[in-house]
């Protein structure tokens, strides 16, 4: 496997595409059989649980970036997205609310955002 900028540039599409279907497969297992599926598993137990996964799978990340290989922090990461999408999913929104989100922040930079915040 290819980490870094270098991969992170050549493929943008194929990354958006992964979310979206990965978005799509969480959503078809609500109402499905935990004993069968994760995800209905985590959603059998409710998003707080989900929001606890979260929360665990992030310190995870944290601790791989700071003493981790590569591979462990990109498997961490892939971690944190897939309960991130699974927690947004129990509050029955999506990937693609975060998406929006980002869109409308697309072009302001944070320092300039900050500035106008903390001028009010
Ligand atoms: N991407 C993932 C994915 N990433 C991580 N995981 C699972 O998330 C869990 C990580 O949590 P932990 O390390 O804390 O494992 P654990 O201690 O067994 O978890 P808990 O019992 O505490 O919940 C592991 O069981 C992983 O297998 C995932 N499980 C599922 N997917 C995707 O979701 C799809 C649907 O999965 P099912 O619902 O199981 O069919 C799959 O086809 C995949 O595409």
């Amino acid at each position: 496997m290819i980490f870094g900028r270098a991969r992170a540039k050549a493929a943008p599409m194929t990354e958006l595409t992964t979310l979206e279907r990965l978005a799509a497969t969480i959503e078809s297992r609500k109402g499905g059989n935990p004993n069968e599926s994760y995800v209905a598993k985590l959603f059998d137990r409710g998003p707080d649980y989900a929001a606890r996964k979260m929360g665990e799978e992030a310190i995870e990340t944290v601790v791989a970036a700071l003493a981790g290989s590569d591979e462990e922090l990109v498997g961490e990461a892939a971690d944190v997205i897939f309960h991130l999408a699974v927690l947004l999913s129990a509050r029955d929104l999506s990937i693609h609310d975060v998406m929006a989100e980002l869109d409308r922040r697309e072009g302001v930079s944070g320092i300039v955002e900050k500035a106008s915040r903390t001028s009010e």
